[in-house]
């Protein structure tokens, strides 16, 4: 993909669950671009779509009709295995629940990604790893292993985990889910960063209006469809966009 392209594309893109009477529309005829360096909160009411949404985002999942380009590839022509591929090149996941492994230090949970991929850190990136280490405040905490990190650091680990191989889209579900306030905003201020001062192109989920604060661009779903699609915006207003569309649902 040429720089200036989106990083994820959506085009008329539904997504349908099950069958017949019981089939479900998670995502009813979506298309919306993500561009590159953006920071978006995908927001929206309970069951309105926002994983589904996620999950073709990460190429996690493939669209039932419409197209998702992602990091330039066509996600809904794609098999398992390239989907899979796809995921380990171009995509960083942050989840509410850490998600890093017990048995390995800070460091080791932070370079996996080029374990599974199965490469070797260019001189470049073990520089980029060490300035995550030292600017997220984990140098000194590199061979801790998770138990031995409070919620915040374990989540910051998971972040320049995320961060590590610079991929094209970071995708974070509910990030500061499991945290206390003040880990929330770093946690926060460090993906805002990451966007503006590395061009990191983040799509988080989540349901705090604080958290969406830090976001650029503010994306509602709502029954499948894109109903908001805003710039910055303060907590309040968050709250009370939400709030009409938990009344209207
Ligand atoms: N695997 C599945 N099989 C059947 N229905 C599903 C599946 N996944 C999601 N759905 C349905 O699709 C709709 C959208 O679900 P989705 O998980 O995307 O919503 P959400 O906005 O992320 O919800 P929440 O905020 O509660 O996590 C819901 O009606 C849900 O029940």
């Amino acid at each position: 993909m040429t720089s200036g392209a989106p990083i994820v594309a959506f085009r008329d893109v539904t997504k349908t669950y099950g069958e017949g009477a019981g089939q479900v529309r998670a995502l009813d005829a979506v298309t919306v671009d993500i561009e590159p360096g953006q920071f978006t909160a995908v927001m929206g009411p309970s069951g309105s779509g926002k994983s589904t949404f996620m999950n073709l985002a990460a190429g996690l999942d493939d669209p039932t009709s419409g197209e998702v380009w992602v990091a330039g590839q066509p996600v809904h022509a794609l098999d398992d295995d390239a989907r899979t591929l796809l995921r380990r090149t171009h995509v960083g996941f942050v989840f509410q629940a850490f998600n890093l492994v017990p048995t390995l230090t800070a460091q080791e949970n932070v370079l996996l990604p080029f374990e599974l991929a199965g490469r070797r850190l260019s001189g470049d990136e073990r520089s980029w790893v060490d300035t995550l280490m030292h600017s997220l405040g984990l140098a000194d905490r590199a061979t801790h292993r998770p138990g031995e990190l409070s919620g915040g650091q374990q989540q910051r680990v998971a972040i320049a985990r995320a961060l590590a191989s610079r991929p094209q889209i970071v995708v974070a579900d509910e990030p500061t889910g499991n945290l206390d306030t003040r880990s929330s905003r770093e946690v926060l201020s460090l993906l805002r960063t990451a966007a503006r001062e590395y061009h990191q192109t983040i799509a988080m989920v989540s349901h705090d209006p604080v958290a969406a604060s830090y976001a650029d661009r503010i994306l509602v779903i709502a029954d499948g469809r894109i109903v908001g699609d805003h710039g910055p915006m303060a907590p309040q207003q968050i709250a009370d966009l939400l709030i009409s569309f938990e009344v209207a649902a």
